[in-house]
């Protein structure tokens, strides 16, 4: 059953800057989360309680939350990788967080420094705190279409990991194809084999665009019933521990694939596309996405 309104999960201000040469100040951190809400977003990832040291692009992001409206209708998910980061979260007045794990063992140890197990470990009790406490969780699974360490990844490994979260509580997971080398067919197998750990309605794609799959991805994903998709602005962004992985698919496409299909966003497609150039003009580089090229503001 494929849905005739779908989710968009603006990731650009976290997943897009995360992997940015140019690091932005709270300010235009700020500004960028203000005029993708402005552009219909409802929920905007707007930054992660992470080392500074790893990812300095993120540092500062309890200023980030205290500038921002934390009671309004818009949800502002940040990334939370352990119980020092909860607690920075909450204490930030964070309504929502995401814990990320991964498929693979090599990834996660590079990535947040524990095997998949231990991270497992690591998140129960942070994700049990976080929904006593009342905030909404996000579980992420990284490398679910192949890792840039160990190559293919068995979709019975991520349905492990994507149960194992469900099981903790997360609300909704989040598939990610960090590296971007599925296509259409590798999503599928995966969908089959998380599917029975865990409901289709609460899964979410998040797919990166290295090959140029990404949109075949969301489609395939949105035919076999997911509603809830990851995009960045303009492409921004990768991964940091996924060397040459490129961006998220551009939150662009998505609306202009939706769009084409019928299906609802709730995103203004045109003030999308200037908040594109405006953020590309910011970090020097060019919108990665060619429906924003193709409708370029003049
Ligand atoms: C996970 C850690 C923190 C472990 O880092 P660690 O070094 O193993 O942790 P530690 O406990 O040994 O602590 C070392 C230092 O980090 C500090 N520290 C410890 N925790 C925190 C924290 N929460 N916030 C701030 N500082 C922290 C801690 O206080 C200490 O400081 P020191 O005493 O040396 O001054 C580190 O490895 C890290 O921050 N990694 C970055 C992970 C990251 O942000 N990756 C990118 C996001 S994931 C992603 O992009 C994939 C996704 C989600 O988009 C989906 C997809 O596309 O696949």
């Amino acid at each position: 059953m494929t849905a005739a309104r779908v989710k968009l999960v603006e990731v650009g201000p976290r997943d897009g800057l995360q992997n940015e040469a140019v690091t932005l100040s709270v300010a235009e951190r700020c500004a960028l989360i203000t005029r993708l809400a402005e552009a219909g977003f409802t929920t905007i990832e707007a930054g992660a309680f992470v080392s500074p040291d790893k990812i300095p692009q993120m540092a500062d992001t309890a200023e980030v939350l205290a500038a921002l409206d934390l009671k309004s209708p818009i949800a502002y998910p940040v990334l939370v990788p352990n119980d020092k980061g909860l607690c920075a979260a909450m204490a930030a007045g964070a309504r929502e967080i995401s814990v990320f794990a991964a498929a693979s063992d090599t990834f996660s140890l590079k990535n947040i420094g524990v095997t998949i197990d231990d991270s497992l470990k690591r998140y129960e009790p942070v994700v049990r705190r976080a929904l006593d406490a009342g905030l909404l969780v996000r579980g992420y699974v990284s490398c679910v279409a192949g890792c840039p360490y160990e190559g293919h990844v068995d979709p019975e490994r991520v349905a492990d990991v994507a149960g194992a979260l469900w099981e903790m509580g997360c609300d909704e997971i989040s598939l990610g194809d960090t590296i971007g080398t599925g296509t259409p067919n590798t999503i599928l197998a995966v969908l089959d084999a998380v599917e029975d750990r865990v409901p289709v309605a609460q899964l979410a794609g998040h797919f990166h665009d290295t090959y140029g799959m990404a949109s075949a991805n969301v489609y395939a994903a949105w035919r076999a019933g997911v509603s809830t998709f990851d995009g960045s602005v303009a492409g921004l962004g990768g991964c940091p521990y996924a060397r040459g992985a490129a961006g998220n698919v551009a939150s662009e496409d998505l609306v202009w694939l939706f769009k084409g299909l019928g299906v609802e966003t709730g995103v203004d497609l045109t003030r999308l596309i200037e908040v594109a150039y405006w953020i590309s003009q910011r970090l020097g580089r060019e919108p990665a996405s060619r429906v924003a090229r193709a409708l370029a503001p003049h």
